[in-house]
C-alpha cells in the first residue's frame, strides 16, 4: 500500500515536470540554439572557448524558455480553442498561469545572471531583450492585429544570433546583424508555409496569419520573395564581408538552390498542403545545415585541408 501511494507520488512529480518542459514549447529550442552556436563559429574564427559556448548556449535555452512560457500564458485563451494547442498545460488545466508566471521569472533571472557573470553583460541584455520582442512586441501588440506579426515578430527568433555573437566578441558587428538579418528574412518562409497548412485554426480564433487575411496566393508570392532575400542575404557572408570560405558557399549555394525549387513549386501550386508541409520541414533543415556549414567552414581544421588540397592541385599543375 505505502510502495503503492510512494509510486503515485513519483508519477504525478514526473507528470508535473513534463508539464512545466511542455511549458517552454522545447522542440523550437534546439534550432534557436544552433543559429547561436553559428554565430559563435564565425565571431571566434572557428574557436570556441567550450566553456562560452555551454554558458551561452544555457543562458539562451532559459531566456528562449522563459519567453515561450510567457507566451503560453498571454495565449491561453486562443491556445484553448485551437486543436493543435489544446492540450497544452494552461488551457488543459495542468498548470495554473500564476505558477507558470513564477516559473518564467525564475527563468529569466537565472538566463539573466548566467550570461551577466559568465558572459559579458551585452549578451545578457539582448537575451533579456529577446524575451521582451516576443512577448510584448509579437504577442501582445501584432500577433492578434497585423498581418505583419511574423515579419516584425520574427526578430526575436533572430536575437539569440546577437546573443552568441556579443558572448564572443562583446560587440556587435555587422556580421552579427547579417546573421540576425538571414534568420529575420527566413522567418516569413520558415512560419507562413506552417501557416497555410493551418490556417484554419487560426481564422477560427480570429489571428490575422497572412493566409487567413490575404489567402493562399498572395502568402506564397510573399514567401517566394523572402526565399529569395533570404537566399541572397546567405552569400554576404563570403562577398564582400568575407567571413565565411569556400566550404560555406558551396554549402548555401546547395541548400539556397533547394529551398529557391521548393519555394517555387509552391508558387506555382499554392493550396497544394504537401507542397507546403514540405517547404516548412525543408526550411527547418535548411537553417540548421546553414549554421553548421558555418560552423565547419570557420574550423581550423578545414582550413588545412583546403590549403592540402590547393598545394596539390598546384604542385600537380607545375
Ligand atoms: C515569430 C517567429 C516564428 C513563429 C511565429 C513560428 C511559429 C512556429 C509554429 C507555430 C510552429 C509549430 C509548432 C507546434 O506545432 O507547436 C513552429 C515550429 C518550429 N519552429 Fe518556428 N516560428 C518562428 C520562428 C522560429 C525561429 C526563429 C526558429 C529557430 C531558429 C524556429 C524553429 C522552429 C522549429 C525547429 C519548429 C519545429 C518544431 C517541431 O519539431 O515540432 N521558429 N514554428
Ligand atoms: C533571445 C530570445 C529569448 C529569443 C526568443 C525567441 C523565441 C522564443 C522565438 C520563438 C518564435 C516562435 C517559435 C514563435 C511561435 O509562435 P506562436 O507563439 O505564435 O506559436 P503558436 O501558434 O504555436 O502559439
Amino acid at each position: 500500500m505505502i510502495e503503492t501511494n510512494v509510486s503515485k507520488q513519483h508519477e504525478s512529480f514526473l507528470q508535473v515536470l513534463q508539464s512545466y518542459y511542455q511549458l517552454t514549447k522545447p522542440r523550437i529550442i534546439p534550432l534557436l540554439l544552433i543559429t547561436t552556436a553559428g554565430s559563435m563559429w564565425i565571431a571566434a574564427k572557428g574557436q570556441v572557448d567550450p566553456m562560452l559556448l555551454l554558458v551561452t548556449l544555457s543562458g539562451g535555452t532559459l531566456a528562449a524558455a522563459s519567453a515561450q512560457t510567457i507566451n503560453c500564458i498571454y495565449d491561453r485563451d486562443i491556445d484553448y480553442e485551437m486543436e493543435r494547442t489544446r492540450h497544452r498545460p494552461i488551457p488543459s488545466g495542468r498548470i495554473q498561469s500564476r505558477d507558470a508566471l513564477i516559473f518564467a521569472i525564475a527563468l529569466a533571472v537565472i538566463s539573466f545572471s548566467l550570461l551577466s557573470v559568465f558572459a559579458n553583460l551585452l549578451a545578457a541584455l539582448l537575451a533579456m531583450a529577446g524575451i521582451g520582442f516576443y512577448v510584448l512586441i509579437y504577442t501582445h501588440w501584432l500577433k492578434r492585429h497585423s498581418t505583419l506579426n511574423i515579419v516584425i515578430g520574427g526578430a526575436a527568433g533572430a536575437i539569440p544570433t546577437l546573443v552568441g555573437w556579443a558572448a564572443v566578441t562583446g560587440d556587435l558587428s555587422w556580421t552579427a546583424w547579417l546573421l540576425f538579418t538571414i534568420v529575420f528574412l527566413w522567418t516569413p518562409p520558415h512560419f507562413w508555409a506552417l501557416a497555410l497548412m493551418i490556417r484554419d485554426d487560426y481564422a477560427k480564433v480570429g489571428v490575422p496569419m497572412l493566409p487567413v487575411v490575404a489567402g493562399n496566393s498572395a502568402t506564397v508570392q510573399q514567401i517566394w520573395w523572402y526565399t529569395l532575400l533570404t537566399v541572397a542575404a546567405t552569400f554576404i557572408l563570403v562577398y564582400p564581408l568575407q567571413q565565411t570560405g569556400f566550404v560555406y558557399g558551396a554549402i548555401a549555394l546547395y541548400l539556397g538552390g533547394v529551398f529557391i525549387y521548393k519555394a517555387w513549386q509552391l508558387l506555382r501550386d499554392p493550396s497544394d498542403r504537401n507542397l507546403a508541409r514540405g517547404l516548412f520541414l525543408y526550411s527547418i533543415s535548411y537553417m540548421m545545415l546553414l549554421c553548421l556549414g558555418m560552423v565547419v567552414d570557420s574550423l581550423p581544421l578545414t582550413h588545412h585541408a583546403i590549403s592540402f588540397v590547393v598545394s596539390q592541385f598546384i604542385w600537380c599543375e607545375s
